[in-house]
């Protein structure tokens, strides 16, 4: 594995567990996404893994190194984009892109040539000679996006690369980040688009208040659901919503949406639930639909939220 992490805890100074007792791998040529809820502690994992961040315990090894002590080598082997917007304020993108490629070590005529093909490929070459400060906040990210990959390390490290982005263009980015590991690279992505982490990485660790809540495959995360359909009525204003039947999985309503989640098995007993409801107009209309792996994703992350507010009460 190029980087394996063991039992990795840290608490800042003032008591803030953000890491606790996690543990992961990535391989070469391994896109990773990594998700979890605003503070579940994704940020300061890629701080540790750069070296910019000292654990309070655990140990990271990227290929059989260690950032925390050698941290001149951790910032050869790392490629990181902040989460913070790059400051580009008196450089273009093409200058900010170079420099970065130079700083990297790349030689002139292989920075300008790369440069010039990510450029492309993001299909940012329009604003390539337009000054930062004049920037939209998707290209000046797509801009970051290149900084960090123009020269990359062994291991790219991406927090929240796709923010800000519009949709054509993100789709450009991603393909650029399965080719940093076609290329040999191991990419570590955080992203909050569970749905576009499906379409585009390997494998998906979920963090939550600082430890891995699940791990897998985004199919292998798909079979741990306990349910593989999802049953959405929009209720008829004014009426009294039904209420779940007891085949049903976790239901969640609001005031005009009533979700269930429920088996395969059930799905005609469903289909012919809805239907009788929608003929006495108790619901305006049903769709029923395969579980997403958002869907997923908010279960596993709402019962240890749960299970969480237990242990502290
Ligand atoms: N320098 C710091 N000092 C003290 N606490 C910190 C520091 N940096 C982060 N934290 C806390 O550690 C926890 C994890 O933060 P972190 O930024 O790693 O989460 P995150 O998953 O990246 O969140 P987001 O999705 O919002 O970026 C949070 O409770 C945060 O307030």
């Amino acid at each position: 594995m190029l980087l394996q992490i063991d039992h990795l805890t840290k608490v800042y100074p003032r008591g803030v567990r953000a890491n606790d007792d996690l543990s992961l791998q990535v391989g070469e040529g391994e896109v990773l996404g990594l998700l979890g809820h605003n503070g579940a502690g994704k940020t300061t994992l890629l701080n540790q893994v750069a070296g910019l961040v000292q654990p309070t315990q655990g140990t990271i090894r990227l290929d059989g190194r260690d950032p925390v002590a050698d941290p001149a080598y951790a910032r050869r082997a790392c490629s990181l984009q902040l989460q913070a917007q790059a400051p580009l304020t008196g450089v273009t993108p093409r200058q900010a892109i170079e420099i970065l490629g130079r700083i990297r070590g790349g030689s002139r005529q292989r920075v300008r040539e790369r440069t010039e093909q990510l450029l492309a490929a993001l299909d940012i070459e329009e604003w390539a000679n337009t000054p930062g400060e004049k920037l939209s906040g998707g290209i000046r990210r797509l801009t970051a996006f290149c900084m960090a990959v123009v020269e990359p390390g062994r291991l790219v490290m991406l927090d929240e690369p796709t923010n800000d982005v519009d949709p054509v263009r993100r789709r450009l980015m991603w393909q650029q980040v399965r080719k940093l590991a076609t290329d040999g690279c191991a990419v570590i992505i955080v992203t909050h688009n569970v749905t576009e982490a499906e379409r585009s990485v390997d494998r998906i660790v979920v963090l939550d208040h600082g430890h891995v809540a699940a791990t897998g495959t985004p199919a292998e995360l798909r079979r741990q659901a306990s349910s593989d359909l999802r049953l959405e009525l929009t209720l008829t204003p004014g009426v009294v919503s039904p209420e779940p039947p007891s085949w049903a999985g976790l239901a969640n309503v609001t005031d005009q949406r009533m979700v269930i989640s429920i088996a395969s098995a059930d799905a005609p007993q469903a289909i012919a639930w809805a239907q009788q409801l929608h003929a006495t107009e108790a619901i305006a209309q049903f769709v029923l639909n395969p579980i997403s792996l958002e869907d997923i994703y908010v279960g596993l992350t709402n019962t240890s939220e749960e299970d969480h507010d237990a242990v502290a009460a």
